[in-house]
């Protein structure tokens, strides 16, 4: 039995506030992106990725964010209206800033990354006086992106979001999500990374995304368990810590260690892992499953949307998780 609750009765089941962007994924993989030349658009942003999993995995679902009010913004905010997300709390910013762009380049299905184009993005402009005390109290969960930290007046409304979440009961989920472009400095990046982690009850990164949180801490031995005894003296109740194709750890306040190994995966790209086993595994806690089952969940999403060219527009049902699940513990898929 997981070691974290829910409020219930909620108009919500999950919302999350960051950074709506688009991914633009390179359409001729298995080469440098010096050598694409067509591309295939898509609605991205760690958080936006996440979101549509959840909604796509049957939860109630909002967005607090800012959009371009350009051609890209519409786009972006039109999908979340066919998604069902409720987009009532997504601002179209008026002072001329653009939507976020991630070029993304696959070399090979284990060598991708991406290129950034943040320059005076409007997801940024998010200020806390378009932060929605009653959407974050009529929600069960509240998800931020350690990326929306990175610039005020963004950070403040996060750091709002997260007080207002804290006053009504809202279950607090931090995804990391370090993006170094971003950032002014690491240890700028790790100040507002603890504000945050230290307000959340699930905190979701990779082992590098903590190192970057943690570095101000004498003990340079970063252990997992090390990690994980920090974030509990805050408000932490669950850490998981992702380790790639090596699966995931999570910590509970009891001292327990839950370790997760991957499933297999045909993969193309790798990118997208982190935000659909993120949804999987929300939507796995918040539906009664045990912490490992929830983990399992989350690895099973994973490997559906990395073995696709998109983020957002493979992220699954929760039909199609447990349809893979049954097909890998049938060993009728093989990684690749
Ligand atoms: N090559 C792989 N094969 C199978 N499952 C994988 C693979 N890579 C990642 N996963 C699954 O996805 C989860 C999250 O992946 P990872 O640890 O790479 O997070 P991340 O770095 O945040 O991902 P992203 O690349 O989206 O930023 C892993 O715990 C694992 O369950
Ligand atoms: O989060 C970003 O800005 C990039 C995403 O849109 C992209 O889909 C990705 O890297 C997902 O992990």
């Amino acid at each position: 039995m997981s070691t974290i609750s829910f409020p219930s009765d909620r108009k919500f089941d999950f919302t999350a506030i960051g950074r709506l962007c688009i991914d633009l994924n390179a359409n001729e993989i298995n080469r440098p992106m010096e050598q694409t030349m067509t591309f295939t658009k898509y609605v991205g942003g760690s958080p936006a990725n996440i979101a549509i999993g959840m909604s796509r995995l049957g939860n109630k679902t909002a967005f607090i964010g800012k959009i371009a009010d350009d051609q890209m913004g519409r786009f972006i905010r039109n999908y979340l209206d066919n998604e069902g997300i409720d987009t009532s709390n997504v601002v179209t910013d008026k002072t001329g800033a653009v939507t976020g762009l991630a070029f993304t380049e696959i070399k090979s299905p284990l060598e991708c990354s991406i290129l950034m184009y943040r320059d005076n993005v409007a997801d940024l402009l998010l200020n806390p006086l378009e932060v929605s005390e009653s959407l974050i109290a009529e929600s069960k969960a509240l998800l931020v992106s350690g990326t929306a930290l990175a610039a005020s007046p963004s950070r403040e409304a996060v750091l709002l979001a997260l007080d207002y979440a804290r006053k009504h009961g809202t279950t607090v989920i931090f995804d990391i999500d370090f993006r170094p472009y971003s950032w002014v400095s690491p240890e700028e990046t790790a100040v507002y990374y603890n504000l945050a982690a230290e307000k959340s009850d699930i905190i979701v990164g990779t082992r590098e995304e903590f190192d970057s949180m943690e570095r101000f801490e004498q003990n340079l031995e970063h252990s997992d368990r090390f990690t994980a005894s920090k974030w509990f003296n805050h408000s932490a109740k669950i850490v998981i810590i992702k380790h790639g194709k090596e699966g995931s750890i999570a910590y509970t306040t009891d001292g327990l260690e839950h370790r997760t190994k991957s499933y297999p995966a045909k993969v193309v790209k790798t990118f997208g892992a982190g935000d659909s086993y993120a949804a999987g595994f929300i939507y796995g806690i918040m539906s009664g499953l045990t912490l490992e089952k929830s983990m399992e969940f989350g690895s099973a999403a994973a490997c559906i949307v990395i073995s696709s060219h998109s983020c957002s527009d493979a992220m699954p049902t929760a039909e199609q998780v447990k349809d893979y699940i049954e097909r890998c513990n049938r060993g009728e898929i093989t990684a690749s």
